[in-house]
């Protein structure tokens, strides 16, 4: 019987990304806070993620959540990623816990380390000879309230974790871009993750057994900051893209 997976931000661009790739593989539950248009009608639930009764609802009966819902801008202000990025995914791990759910994939980004791109570093850091990497085991270094946000949701993954022994996987998305890598925009081209490594690696993370993991999701670039080593070894990535074969 194949896993019931809920999608929470099914709408978005990481959720076409996965869903485009996956839409066969799991029994989908699909929720966002806008009406999801196209094929999924029958599986979703419209709701917001701050929503302690509708979230603790959606939970029922799944065994894994793919958490994407929040608010993506990097110059989010203080209140809504309070709101929608930290209450959010508060009450996503907390409801999962209660509902018995086995794991939790929270999307993180490359924003809770962006700080690390000093102005000594860059633009350095962008090209393929330089060899300077994060493996996910420096501490969060966010250059934004956006990225800060990020961070408290991979630290509440560690407490649910570790109090409530939930599998939980932080993935530091890139730079999600499809058809092509970002052009004239190296930072994009160094995090560049192809829509169908998404979709990959995101079904990595509902297939492997881990306890707490933290990794990039990044395709395989000539021009990665991010390592990629521990996605390989602890979730079994494999990915087939590199922004240096679009020069
Ligand atoms: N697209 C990218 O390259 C990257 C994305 N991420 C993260 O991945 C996640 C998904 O990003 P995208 O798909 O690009 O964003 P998006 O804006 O395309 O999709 C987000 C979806 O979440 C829904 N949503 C937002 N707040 C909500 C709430 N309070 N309750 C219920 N639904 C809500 C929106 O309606 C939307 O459909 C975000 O958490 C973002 O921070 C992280 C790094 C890079
Ligand atoms: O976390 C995110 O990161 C990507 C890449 O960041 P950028 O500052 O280089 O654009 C961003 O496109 C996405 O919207 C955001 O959620």
């Amino acid at each position: 019987m194949p896993k019931s997976v809920l999608l929470t931000g099914a709408g978005g661009r990481v959720g076409e990304a996965i869903l485009g790739e996956l839409a066969e593989t799991y029994d989908w539950r699909l929720l966002d806070r806008e009406p999801l248009t196209g094929d999924y009608l029958g599986k979703s639930v419209v709701a917001d993620i701050t929503d302690e009764a509708a979230v603790g609802q959606a939970m029922e009966g799944i065994d894994a959540v793919i958490h994407l819902a929040g608010d993506p801008r990097p110059e989010a202000p203080w209140d809504s990623v309070l709101r929608n990025n930290i209450d959010g995914t508060q009450t996503v791990f907390e409801t999962a816990v209660d509902a018995g759910v086995d794991s939790v994939v929270f999307a993180s980004s490359n924003h809770a380390v962006g700080a690390y791109e000093t102005e000594a570093r860059t633009p350095e850091l962008f090209r393929a000879h330089d060899g300077f990497r994060l493996d996910g085991t420096e501490l969060p270094r966010p250059g934004n309230l956006y990225g800060v946000s990020k961070a408290a949701g991979e630290t509440l993954g560690r407490y649910y974790h570790d109090e409530h022994d939930l599998s939980v996987c932080c993935v530091r998305i890139g730079n999600l871009t499809k058809g092509h890598p970002p052009i004239d925009y190296e930072r994009g081209q160094a995090m560049w993750l192809s829509y169908r490594d998404c979709a990959h690696l995101f079904e990595r993370t509902i297939e492997a057994d881990y306890g707490y993991e933290i990794v990039y999701g990044i395709s395989d670039n000539d021009r990665k900051y991010y390592s990629i080593d521990r996605a390989r070894e602890a979730l079994g990535y494999e990915p087939q893209d590199n922004s240096a074969a679009h020069d």
